[in-house]
């Protein structure tokens, strides 16, 4: 069944959310401004905006936002015509408060991300956003570390509780097609009519276009990316390239490609501090498992502690850390600085 009369899937475009990791959270708000109105223009229909990590994510933490995010989401709600605005929040990080002020600031969507084994936590977050008339969105992440049968039950966790679409989050960039294929298909079978499924993809494997379309093939039906990649790690799933996949395809996106490909050239690319790029530890990150806003933070702590990056990514892989864990990059990097001596 497709997405709507007139889409067959739904894009949200998370550049001015998973992007915040890449901008170590320092958008203002004529940079979203200046995003939204550009993606808006070009039809993108959901626009996430927030913290990287979500409503009260400025943290010493997860790093401190130049622009408190309440604004910056009103700034994408006064800026956009069409697109609804999204915002992210995860429970213990973000309270119920912060999700009232996001509603009062327009914003009409609110996803609620958990670790993909703790589904559970989200559910009076759920509750209230529904009560508000909100549409909901569930964030299953580190997707990859458990199996489609738990994901599944984790899904229908979320549903209960008010979700009324599931995302398969690969935070890590870590899966292959058949791992999308397995959790989707996993999910739907699950959930049939109570939620939709979703897919949200890192490109630290190269991955993000085939993994979105293996998804859109086992039924998802909302798919997330990033237009010029402007996420975690390797950034998400390029919207430009899946628009314009998406049109070959004959799979309706609502997005117009020529404006989309403009829109990533012209002005979010200016916004980016640099490429979103798959290099050494992008890469080590889809291969060993790791979180993908773990990618910054990982740079800071080599450089601090004078020890290699991809070394403190191997072993945040080998201890399974989850979001959440940043602060043990600083102890896997001391234990690096004292094996050298
Ligand atoms: C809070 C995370 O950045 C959410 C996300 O985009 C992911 O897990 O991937
Ligand atoms: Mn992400």
């Amino acid at each position: 069944m497709p997405y709507s009369d007139t889409l067959d899937i739904r894009i949200t475009d998370s550049s001015l959310r998973d992007g915040s990791h890449a901008k170590r959270h320092q958008f203002t708000a004529d940079d979203v401004r200046s995003v939204v109105a550009a993606l808006d223009e070009a039809g993108v229909p959901v626009i996430e905006v927030t913290h990287g990590d979500g409503l009260g994510g400025s943290s010493f933490t997860y790093g401190f936002s130049r622009t408190p995010e309440q604004e910056l989401v009103k700034a994408a709600v006064d800026t956009a015509r069409r697109a609804r605005i999204a915002f992210l929040m995860l429970p213990g990080l973000g309270v119920k408060d912060d999700i009232r002020a996001a509603h009062a600031n327009g914003a009409s969507i609110c996803r609620i991300a958990t670790h993909c084994t703790e589904a559970d936590i989200a559910d009076q977050h759920f509750g209230l956003a529904r009560e508000r008339g909100l549409e909901t969105v569930g964030f299953l992440m580190m997707a990859h570390s458990t199996t489609p049968e738990n994901l599944a039950r984790q899904g229908r966790v979320m549903a209960d509780a008010g979700c009324q679409c599931v995302y398969v989050v690969d935070s890590a960039g870590a899966m292959v097609m058949d791992d999308v294929t397995a959790r989707v298909e996993a999910l739907v079978a699950e959930l049939g009519d109570d939620a939709q499924v979703g897919f949200h993809g890192h490109e630290n494997l190269a991955l993000g276009t085939g993994n979105s379309l293996a998804a859109i093939k086992a039924g998802a039906l909302q798919i997330d990316g990033s237009t010029r990649r402007l996420g975690a790690g390797a950034g998400n799933t390029a919207v430009e390239a899946l628009v314009a996949v998406c049109a070959k395809m004959g799979i309706r996106t609502g997005v117009d490609v020529l404006k989309i490909i403009d829109a990533a050239e012209d002005v979010v690319r200016p916004v980016m501090d640099e490429e979103c790029r798959l290099d050494r530890l992008a890469l080590l990150m889809g291969h060993a498992g790791v979180y993908s806003s773990f990618l910054k933070h990982a740079y800071r702590q080599a450089e601090r502690y004078g020890v290699s990056g991809a070394e403190i990514l191997l072993r945040a892989g080998e201890r399974r850390l989850v979001g959440g864990q940043e602060d043990q990059l600083i102890d896997i990097a001391l234990e690096l600085a004292a094996q050298r001596h």
